[in-house]
């Protein structure tokens, strides 16, 4: 992609980018909110139209005016908000738009079958083609459109975000997969926001920012965490994270908690938060400790210090939270804290 300029009403939101990406890499997009990460990716699977700019496939410029070309010249994309259909089955989700040629019954078996094949190879053989992809949770919808983008012998898959529906498990088994995808000679543009995950998957990676390309083609595993953050934010770390000064060991304890348990999603979580420190949590880390259907996971309750709170509120039978009023801290001051 090269020179890509891209205006909304109100924004420019592309202002010139420039990408490039190799067969059998792991190309990640990085940037900060608003950057122009989604609107690249847009732009490259034929959602948007650029105002400026060119795409070339194998050094040939291309002319992506609706998604269909782009599935055409091998680019599949798999966005963040799932687009997957839930009324139909697995197999009507991977074929959907580009059905096979033969006709009725013969088609749904070949189409079946092809489901089963890449459901092997996608690692999860247990979701079966005529499921219908309403009942998957959304990891399993995830691999349904992983399993469409494959469907169409893409060169080139781009993944918006792919772990945030993910727990740890289904981390590993992507990761897996994309290492199986890159090494059959696929190019995979990786978008997220997590520098450790960038580490451990990625090649070479991108930089926007403001809608313009900072760096481009820079090796993943010689590029300090310092200097991505410095690309991303145009600042130095210690100014972009600013240190904080460490709180006094005697300082108050505003919230504790000790033996936090919901069944089925964690347990045994204790941990003890004290006037002018943050928090970091180490539960969703643990093995059982999985997101939670209940309205605990509320957005936001996923954030470890609000985790905290937005659990306590939630009271099921065992938990032991001790009121920051009983450690002789003012409740008002404690809650706003945490
Ligand atoms: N359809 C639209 N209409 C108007 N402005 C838009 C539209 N889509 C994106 N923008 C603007 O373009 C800029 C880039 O947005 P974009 O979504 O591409 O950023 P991003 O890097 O993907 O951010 P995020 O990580 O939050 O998804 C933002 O200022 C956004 O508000």
């Amino acid at each position: 992609m090269r020179g890509i300029v891209k205006t909304f009403p109100g924004a420019r939101a592309l202002d010139g980018v420039d990408l490039e990406v190799r067969c059998g890499e792991v190309h990640c997009l990085l940037g900060q909110n608003g950057a122009g990460k989604s609107t690249l990716i847009k732009v490259l699977a034929g959602a948007h139209q650029p105002d400026e700019g060119t795409v070339l496939v194998d050094g040939e410029p291309v002319v992506l005016a609706r998604p269909t070309d782009a599935l055409r010249h091998g680019i599949a994309t798999m966005y963040q908000e799932l687009d997957v259909v839930d009324g139909l089955t697995v197999a009507e989700n991977v074929y959907l738009g580009h059905e096979l040629a033969t006709a009725g019954f013969t088609q749904r078996r070949v189409a079946a079958r092809r489901t089963r094949e890449l459901m092997a190879r996608l690692g999860h053989p247990e979701i079966r083609p005529r499921t219908e992809v309403g009942a998957l949770s959304a990891a399993g919808k995830q691999i349904v459109s992983m399993a469409r983008a494959l469907s169409h012998d893409a060169r080139v898959i781009v993944m918006d975000e792919p772990t945030a529906v993910l727990d740890s498990e289904e981390v590993e088994n992507l990761f897996r997969v994309v290492a199986e995808l890159t090494a059959a000679g696929i190019a995979v543009v990786y978008i997220s926001h997590r520098l450790e995950e960038i580490r451990r998957v990625g090649d070479r990676l991108t930089v926007l920012k403001d809608g313009r390309t900072v760096a481009t083609g820079l090796p993943v595993a010689s590029t300090e965490r310092a200097e991505l953050i410095r690309l991303m934010t145009g600042r130095a770390v210690e100014y972009a994270i600013p240190r904080r000064p460490a709180p006094a060991a005697a300082a108050p304890v505003v919230l504790d908690v000790e033996g936090l348990e919901l069944a089925g999603s964690f347990r045994d979580v204790s941990f003890t938060v004290r006037a002018g420190r943050s928090w970091a949590s180490r539960a969703w880390s643990a093995p059982d400790a999985r997101r939670s259907s209940s309205p605990c996971s509320a957005p936001g309750a996923r954030r470890p210090g609000r985790f905290a709170w937005a659990a306590a509120r939630c009271a099921p039978a065992r938990w032991p939270v001790r009121s920051p009023r009983a450690s002789g801290c003012a409740p008002r001051s404690a809650r706003a804290r945490a």
